[in-house]
């Protein structure tokens, strides 16, 4: 049986003002830290033993790593950072608050930005200074493979290629993966582990600052899956 560790990072200033956040650089909340404190004890509670970590380029991810590792001594475990694993890029949506946003276009429209398999948000428009080419940590990935918006569809398309040619590598090779990454990114790699219908997707919400367990057979099929959270509630 092999271990695979899904970790959303804790709350985010955004998460907490209400606002699409995406690609744009926030940091954790007081909340957030205190989040991933708890996702850190439970994790030792529970004895689990990732073997090496994986985190986007985004800091409310990196930093909820960061937390866990010090905080259950794992500072030395290898950890690698791609921008393959940072959240659904939330295009010219980003910065929004989506109350807000809810008021001005109506909930529908929202929910399917936010929660529909393949409608992308609007892109942002050639010059945004909000556009991934100009920062110095996406620069070496090319213009063309940068997104400009992504529905939840583009997201997995970016995201798998770095589950094939890393993660699934390390679970083949005995290996305890903890990601710690993003609502959207973890949605896709969930739909993928989990064969969830596209019809079906709208419903799953990962929360923030709770590990998510996933137990594979050899082939890297899901045997099954749990929060730890529940394993205290039970
Ligand atoms: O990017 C964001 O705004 C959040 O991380 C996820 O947002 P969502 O729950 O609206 O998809």
């Amino acid at each position: 049986m092999r271990q695979l560790v899904l970790l959303r990072h804790g709350q985010s200033t955004w998460n907490r003002e209400n606002r699409f956040t995406g690609w744009t650089d926030v940091d954790l909340s007081e909340q957030g830290h205190r989040e991933a404190e708890r996702a850190a004890e439970q994790l030792r509670r529970h004895h689990l033993a990732p073997s090496i970590c994986y985190t986007s380029y985004l800091r409310r991810a990196i930093r909820t790593l960061w937390i866990v590792q010090e905080q259950c001594d794992w500072m030395w475990l290898p950890t690698r950072a791609h921008w393959r694993l940072n959240e659904r890029h939330y295009g010219a949506l980003q910065g929004l608050n989506k109350a807000e946003a809810a008021r001005d276009v109506g909930e529908a429209q929202v929910h399917l930005w936010r929660r529909s398999f393949d409608v992308a948000p609007p892109p942002l428009p050639d010059g945004d200074t909000r556009l991934p080419d100009q920062e110095a940590r996406y620069r070496a990935i090319g213009k063309e493979a940068m997104p400009r918006a992504e529905s939840l569809k583009d997201t997995i398309a970016r995201t798998l290629p770095y589950w094939e040619e890393a993660i699934a590598p390390a679970l083949r090779a005995g290996q305890t993966p903890l990601v710690v990454a993003h609502g959207n990114s973890l949605r896709g790699l969930v739909k993928y582990l989990d064969g969830i219908a596209d019809d079906a997707i709208v419903d799953l919400e990962i929360p923030t600052g709770q590990p998510l367990v996933y137990e594979l057979d050899d082939a890297l099929h899901p045997l099954r899956h749990y929060y730890l959270r529940d394993l205290e509630d039970a």
